[in-house]
This record gives structure tokens, C-alpha cells and sequence, in this order.
């Protein structure tokens, strides 16, 4: 028999309203990279919270290592192996990378000082480990945000950790830091540490898990090894029901342009770009992260101020100096961080679902109390928002029905011409396939979307046309029906 390191027996958890996790058992093989996947709010994150001692279970045992053990709190478990790279970014961006990685962990010298020589020292060794070769001096706000993530994970390795727990570390990520951050972890595993891996790409978990579990409605509903496990089983066990994978829809498009952008430019971020969008569109912005899609759309919305060029709705020239003005001319905006720009979190899911901002609170211009539920509840039902009512506050919901109020928020109110700028990051499968088909009815109605995602599988099966941007400029605008997913990466970089 395989010697466990970690074993959850019986672990079951109760928020208001809702029964987090049920009698769920978890055991973990030292050495082992487990996949673990359920659809938003199936109660991954929290069953990892209990073992972080973030979340006190009200039932259940947890052994590491075949001991028996209690663990209260973050720090407990840190100094039992236990580690936690998680989902945000949680450095402090304007202090070096030795201190990031040593934050809550300082090497002192005897008066009680911080050692810095020592600091720098160690938190090279660490970098080591994972290959990364950063100047521990170098302010953290400076570096990219794979390299920010190494770092975190650095801080990790850094207080010993035997057990890493990755919570959908690859949700920022391009896709060849994926492959480097995917690869680290097979590395991690042959230096003897085990790994739980959580991710919403099932791709990912069936290229580096040895097995995978899978979670829904706070149980474990399934589990086997990766060999015996492919997409369809796991979306199927995921949703505990046959589903039909979603293909690309033929759509007829009137030839109306509805949004013209001329020469627009920023400086350092764009520049001469042009394009037009048809009523009715969905028109994807393809290309590597950093090839200033979010700047471009942020700049149309007037987020960031000083760009150059024309835009012209229904043929009509028009000026957008601010987010107010956009959206007063129709425009509608669904920001890629939504958790720091999107969220009102001590509001509720109604209260986030109906506001574009707080400034409607106080104009009294957001919608009656009864309307709004009922708004909220379609939403709640037509994209399967994971929550216990209308009233609950946002903040206790999961990060994935999370973004999915965020995003409802936007498409309830109808704009005439919506943004979104990743949409389904963090969103499950078969939740993505509900957006889509969503997306795909309202623009029937008569919106049209301009849609920013790293995803190419995503823009193909979602857009008409999709226009590839590189370094700031336009390199092609093509026909979606007619693209494969390397001609994207293909336009890019020609
Ligand atoms: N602090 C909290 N207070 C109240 N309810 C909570 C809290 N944290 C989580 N929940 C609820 O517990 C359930 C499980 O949430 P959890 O965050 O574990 O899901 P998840 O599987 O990690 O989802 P995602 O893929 O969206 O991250 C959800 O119904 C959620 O609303």
C-alpha cells in the first residue's frame, strides 16, 4: 500500500444556508499530484480552507503523515508542511522579492533583527528550486504576473511545505507559463513533495495528475486515476448529468456598423488601431497577454484617458472621456479583475447584480427592491448562480458564482455594446457553455459584445470575427468560422 500523506476523513462544514462540504474523505498519497475539480461552488476551496485552518469543520478527522492532527490556523498548518499557493496574488507588491518570500517568516539574527544578507541568501535557494532567476532586491510590483506567482509559490517552498496545495494557480497565466508552471510541479513531485492541484481546465489536469476527484454539491462524487479519466467523464461527473458539449452556432449578421474605432492609440500601448463592429456582433480580441487588448478596451470606455483617434457609433462621431459617459451612450464594461474593480463585497447578490456603480445608490437610479429580485433570480437560474438566496452577501459566495453575478450584472442591463474582458476566467465547464449560449441570445436581441480572452478555444466558439492584436497593433481580422486555434498565436506573431 501507498503511503498516505494526507488523509480528510468524514470532513463536513456548514455556512448559513448552505451545507459546504458533506462527510467528504480525501486521502493523499505522499508524492501524488491530485486533480481536484467540481463546478463553482462544489466546495473545493473550502474543503482546502479547512485544511489550512482557515475554516473550522464541524465534523471530521485529519491525519498527515498517519498522525492525527488539529489544525486552527494558517500558521498551524504551515508549521505541520502545509502550503497554499492561492488564487489572487497576495504579495506586497512594493517591497523586494526576499521579503515577499521570507513576509511572516523573517530571518532574524539574535537581537531580533532582520538578517538581510541572510534573507537575500536563503530566498535565492529557494528561487532555485524552481529554476527562477530574479534579483531578490528587485521590487515585486516590477515583475510579471508569472513571475509574481512564482514568487508566491517560492514563499511557499520557502517555510518547508511538504504538501502544496495549488488553488487555479493557471487562471492568470499565458499559455506557455502554464506549460512552465505545470512542468514545476512535475519537478516539485520528483524532489518528493505531493501536490492538489485545482483547476478548471480539465486539459491541465489530465496532463500532470496522477489522479483526480471530483467534487459536487460538497461531496466527493467521483474518483480514479488520470489513465482511466477523460474530458467528457470528468465534465459528466462534474455535472452528474450527460451534457451536450456546445458548438460553435451559425449566425446570420445584418451588415449594419454599429461601432467604428479609428487610429485609435495610447502611448506605450497601442496605437494606430481600427476596426468596426456590426450590430449584432460578437467580435473577439485575440493575441498574447500584454499585446494591449485590456488597454485598448479600457481606453474605449474611457477608463484610462489621453488616447488618440475617432469612435464613431451608428455612424456618428462621439467623445468618451469617462466610464459615465460610456455608459450613458449604451456601453456596458465587465473588467478582468473583477474581485478588486467588480465587487461591492458587503453587498448583496442582488445589490451587485442591479448597480453599475455605488453612484447609482446614492441617485436612487438602480432598480425597485421586487424588480430587481426578480431580475436577479433569472440570472440566478438562467447561468446557475451557486447561492442561498438574492439577500445573500456576495462576499460568501464562491469565486466562480462570484464572477458570475459580476458578469449577469452586465448582461441584465442590456448595453447596446458590451465589453468583456475575460469573461469565464475562473468559471467552470459546463457554466461556461451557459454564458456562452447567453451571450449568443442577447446578441440575437440585438447587443453586440466585444470580448477580450486569452482563451482561443473561447473566442473561437464564441465570436464572429476575431481580430489579433500584437504588441500594441492590429495583425489580422479574420472570420472565426474559418480559424484553428494556432492560427490565432500563428497571426500574432508573423
Ligand atoms: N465564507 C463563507 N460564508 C458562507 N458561505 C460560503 C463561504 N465560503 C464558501 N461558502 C459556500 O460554500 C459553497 C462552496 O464554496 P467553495 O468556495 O468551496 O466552492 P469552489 O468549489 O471552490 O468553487 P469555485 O470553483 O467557484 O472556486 C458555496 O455554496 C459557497 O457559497
Amino acid at each position: 500500500m501507498e503511503k498516505l500523506l494526507l488523509e480528510m476523513r468524514g470532513i463536513t462544514k456548514v455556512f448559513p444556508g448552505v451545507k459546504a462540504l458533506k462527510d467528504v474523505n480525501l486521502a493523499v498519497p505522499q508524492g501524488e499530484i491530485r486533480g481536484l475539480i467540481g463546478e463553482n461552488g462544489a466546495g473545493k476551496s473550502t474543503l482546502m480552507n479547512v485544511l489550512m485552518g482557515i475554516y473550522k469543520a464541524e465534523q471530521g478527522e485529519l491525519f498527515l503523515d498517519g498522525e492525527k492532527i488539529e489544525i486552527s490556523s494558517p500558521a498551524e498548518a504551515i508549521a505541520k508542511g502545509i502550503g497554499m499557493v492561492p488564487q489572487e496574488l497576495n504579495l506586497n507588491p512594493y517591497v523586494s522579492v526576499a521579503e515577499n518570500i521570507f513576509l511572516g517568516n523573517e530571518i532574524k539574527n539574535k537581537f531580533g533583527m532582520i538578517n538581510w544578507e541572510k534573507t537575500k541568501k536563503e530566498a535565492v535557494k529557494v528561487m532555485n528550486i524552481i529554476g527562477l532567476n530574479i534579483d531578490p532586491s528587485d521590487i515585486v510590483y516590477r515583475l510579471s504576473t508569472a513571475q509574481q506567482q512564482l514568487i508566491q509559490l517560492s514563499r511557499v517552498l520557502a517555510t518547508g511545505a511538504k504538501l502544496l496545495i495549488f488553488d487555479e494557480p493557471t487562471a492568470s497565466l499565458t499559455t506557455q507559463e502554464t506549460e512552465v508552471l505545470l512542468k514545476l510541479m512535475k519537478k516539485l513531485q520528483v524532489q518528493g513533495k505531493t501536490i492538489v492541484f485545482i483547476t478548471h481546465h480539465l486539459e491541465e489536469l489530465l496532463a500532470v495528475t496522477d489522479r483526480i476527484t471530483i467534487m459536487r454539491d460538497g461531496q466527493v462524487v467521483y474518483e480514479d486515476d488520470t489513465v482511466n479519466m477523460n474530458e467528457s467523464l470528468l465534465i459528466e461527473h462534474m455535472a452528474g448529468k450527460k451534457v451536450v458539449k456546445t458548438e460553435r452556432a451559425i449566425r446570420e449578421l445584418k451588415p449594419d456598423i454599429l461601432l467604428k474605432i479609428e487610429n485609435f492609440s495610447r502611448e506605450k500601448e497601442f496605437s494606430e488601431v481600427s476596426f468596426e463592429v456590426r450590430k449584432g456582433e460578437i467580435f473577439g480580441i485575440g493575441g498574447l497577454v500584454g499585446s494591449g487588448r485590456t488597454e485598448l478596451i479600457s481606453a474605449i470606455f474611457g477608463i484610462t484617458k489621453k488616447s488618440t483617434g475617432q469612435i464613431y457609433i451608428d455612424g456618428k462621431e462621439v467623445e468618451i472621456k469617462n466610464p459615465t459617459q460610456a455608459i450613458s451612450l449604451g456601453m456596458g464594461f465587465v473588467p478582468e479583475e473583477r474581485r478588486n474593480h467588480g465587487i461591492f463585497p458587503m453587498l448583496s447578490v442582488r445589490e451587485n447584480m442591479v448597480i453599475s456603480s455605488l453612484n447609482e445608490i446614492f441617485n436612487g437610479l438602480f432598480l425597485k427592491k421586487e424588480k430587481a429580485r426578480s431580475v436577479t433570480n433569472s440570472y440566478i437560474e438562467k447561468i446557475r448562480i451557486k447561492t442561498p438566496s438574492t439577500e445573500t452577501q456576495i462576499k460568501s459566495l464562491s469565486g466562480g458564482n462570484q464572477q458570475k453575478v459580476i458578469l449577469a450584472r452586465w448582461l441584465a442591463r442590456e448595453s447596446k455594446i458590451l465589453f468583456l474582458d475575460e469573461p469565464t476566467r475562473g468559471i467552470d465547464v459546463n457554466a461556461k457553455s451557459e454564458i456562452y449560449s447567453l451571450i449568443h441570445q442577447l446578441t440575437k436581441e440585438g447587443m453586440t459584445v466585444i470580448i477580450v480572452s486569452s482563451e482561443h478555444e473561447e473566442l473561437l466558439l464564441l465570436a464572429d470575427r476575431i481580430m489579433v492584436m500584437h504588441e500594441g497593433r492590429v495583425k489580422g481580422i479574420e472570420d472565426a468560422a474559418k480559424m484553428k486555434q494556432q492560427d490565432i498565436l500563428e497571426i500574432a506573431l508573423k
